[in-house]
């Protein structure tokens, strides 16, 4: 066995711990969060509006006070090692923060001298290649589609060769094209080995995008599972049957499936953990055909992480 072998395990790129935010309002917007982001995965925030997702991202880049509780970034606390903290993570925030008649070119060649990196014309170069932006880099902000706009924004972000970067609902408004792109465009930096923390409220995003998942409602952490799990352990599989004649009465035989009966009859719904070692549903078939219904149709249906999110902070509330 080499020294490569040995699986050490690496420390959090940001590590959260008892995190607190209370406005000056008195509104407490955290209540003790506690949180750990792996390096090198993508992970997704998911929350209502209000829930503090905001609020949590802004705390991690030095931008709110925490209340109480510590932050990390790659082992440098936000706090006590401000410059070091921040230096590791890029952020997009939610809202267009770029000088309109500037040039793309100097708009993030200037981004990456604020966080003291030396000029480096090859980096910002590739940079803007990865984001289809080199055609664009002597024209104004003000002149490129909105699209193109955020593309500048991750530009301007990663423009510090930062090892983390804090999406904030990176396609909130964006039309179904441009947030394929950017889903494609944050698989890349991935594979490259950024870690990837974003915000959201698109589950389709968390789903299609996520390692983990994290679920954030009124200031708490509700849940955070690595997203195949999380599917396979809340998600339930539906059966649903289309019988004849219509069922007016479950008949008691029935009563093992706890079957959902629609109004006029036509159909049967069963509900079950498709992991489960036996799903029930051969010994279903047979009874309903025993108790005098032929079965005319059946389809599944899964239950997506939508269904999963609804029930988890309804739940919390
Ligand atoms: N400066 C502030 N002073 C007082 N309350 C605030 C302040 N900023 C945010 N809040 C409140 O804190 C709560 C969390 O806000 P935050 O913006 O973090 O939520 P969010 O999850 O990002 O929401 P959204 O999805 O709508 O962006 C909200 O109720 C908000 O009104």
């Amino acid at each position: 066995m080499t020294e490569t072998d040995i699986d050490v395990p690496l420390p959090p790129a940001i590590l959260v711990e008892g995190l607190t935010k209370t406005y000056a309002s008195g509104f407490s917007a955290l209540s003790g969060i506690d949180l750990s982001i792996r390096p090198g995965e993508i992970f997704a925030l998911l929350g209502p509006n209000g829930a503090g997702k905001t609020t949590l991202i802004s705390i991690i880049c030095g931008i709110v006070t925490a209340s109480t509780g510590r932050v990390t970034a790659n082992g440098f606390d936000i706090a006590a090692q401000y410059r070091a903290a921040r230096r590791q993570i890029g952020l997009v925030p939610q809202e267009l923060t770029v000088g309109a008649f500037e040039t793309v070119w100097n708009t993030v060649t200037f981004s990456r001298g604020l966080f003291g990196r030396t000029p480096d014309a090859a980096y910002i170069e590739q940079l803007l290649r990865d984001l289809s932006l080199w055609d664009k880099r002597d024209s104004k902000i003000v002149t490129l589609s909105g699209g193109m706009k955020r593309r500048v924004m991750i530009a301007k972000a990663l423009s510090h060769q930062p090892s983390i970067l804090f999406l904030d609902e990176p396609t909130a408004g964006v039309d179904v094209e441009l947030r394929r792109e950017m889903w494609e465009m944050v698989r890349r930096l991935r594979e490259r080995g950024v870690t990837i923390l974003l915000t959201t409220h698109y589950i389709e995003e968390a789903e299609e995008m996520a390692d983990r998942i994290g679920v954030i409602n009124r200031g708490q952490i509700v849940l955070v599972e690595e997203k195949t799990a999380l599917m396979r352990k809340l998600g339930k599989t539906q059966l649903v049957l289309d019988v004849a004649p219509p069922c007016t009465e479950l008949p008691s035989a029935l009563d093992t499936w706890a079957l959902e009966r629609s109004e006029d009859g036509t159909t049967l719904t069963y509900t079950y953990d498709a992991q489960g070692a036996d799903t029930g549903i051969a010994d279903l078939i047979r009874a309903i055909g025993a108790a005098g219904f032929a079965i005319r149709g059946l389809q599944t249906r899964q239950s997506s992480l939508e269904d999963i999110f609804v029930s988890l902070v309804r739940s919390a509330s």
